[in-house]
């Protein structure tokens, strides 16, 4: 089987070609495949797939020839991952598989379908506008903190530190403790403070995640959107541009009347053959 390996800000992704939907993934198959020490290791795997081969995407295939079918290291699913849509439409061009030449490229998605566009190194994808709801709180080392849930597709708990608390002092080895009521299929959990002023931006805050299905990530796009539309909410805007700084780099977001554009590298590093005993986790 063969793979290709990329990363958007440092969110890793093991990329497998599939056009006609043959291959029977499973969720222990993408563990051992994201495996740091056994497998490929990476944050995710993108299944690339034609949508009208793939039973969740065909409704989709009118307006998006490809799906990304994401999973997250656990072997989870999850609706949307916006380094992995940036990776994915990287991978397309690079496997002659789309062209965006033409301006706009399409991708399919459980939460539906994102367009992207290119322009040299970065690659911005288009998704919803971040719906913010109810407070909520998460919790880790006797500390607990209040929070924003956020729906980006996806769902978020974005807690902006309070004045006196490091990013780089969490830990962030285990995941946070949130509350399961309000966040029944999980939720990943972002940590933001402000950063000094960018010129050409609204905002500027530093963020850490912990994701649902892959622990502690060095950058989450959706998580991005996530905190820069609770950043704009608490500088009294609606919309806006805000600079994210993660752990793997900078993303940019911006926050319009009515969608989310998220931009930032997206980098092809390897291609390869899967030998089939990284298939399968070792007993
Ligand atoms: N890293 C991603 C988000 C991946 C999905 C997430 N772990 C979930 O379960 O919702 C991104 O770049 O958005």
């Amino acid at each position: 089987m063969e793979f290709t390996k990329g990363h958007g800000t440092g969110n890793d992704f093991v990329i497998l070609p599939d056009p006609d939907g043959r291959l029977e993934l499973t969720p222990g198959m993408v563990a051992a495949l994201c495996d740091r020490r056994r497998g490929l290791g990476a944050d995710g795997v993108l299944r690339v797939v034609r949508s009208a081969a793939h039973p969740e995407a065909a409704g989709q295939a009118g307006d998006a020839e490809w799906f990304m079918d994401y999973w997250n290291a656990d072997g989870s699913y999850a609706e949307m991952c916006g380094n992995g849509a940036r990776v994915f439409v990287r991978f397309l061009i690079a496997a002659g598989l789309a062209d965006p030449a033409d301006g706009t490229l399409p991708v399919a998605t459980r939460a539906g379908v994102v367009r992207a566009r290119v322009s040299g190194d970065s690659i911005a994808v288009e998704m919803r506008r971040p719906r913010l709801s109810d407070p909520s709180t998460a919790s880790l080392g006797g500390l607990t903190l209040p929070g924003t849930a956020v729906d980006v597709g996806n769902p978020h708990l974005v807690c902006t530190l309070p004045t006196g608390l490091d990013l780089a002092g969490l830990d962030l080895t285990r995941a946070p403790e949130v509350d399961p009521a309000a966040f029944p299929g999980g939720v990943n959990v972002e940590f933001t403070t402000l950063g000094d002023q960018v010129e050409g931006t609204d905002g500027h805050v530093l963020m850490r995640v912990y994701e649902r299905g892959s622990a502690e990530t060095l950058s989450c796009g959706t998580g991005a959107c996530a905190v820069a539309a609770v950043a704009l909410r608490d500088a009294g805007r609606d919309t806006g541009v805000v600079a994210v700084d993660v752990p793997g780099g900078r993303l940019s977001v911006t926050v319009t009347a009515d969608s989310c554009w998220l931009a930032g590298p997206a980098v092809l590093v390897a291609t390869g053959e899967i030998a089939p005993t990284a298939l399968t986790m070792p007993a």
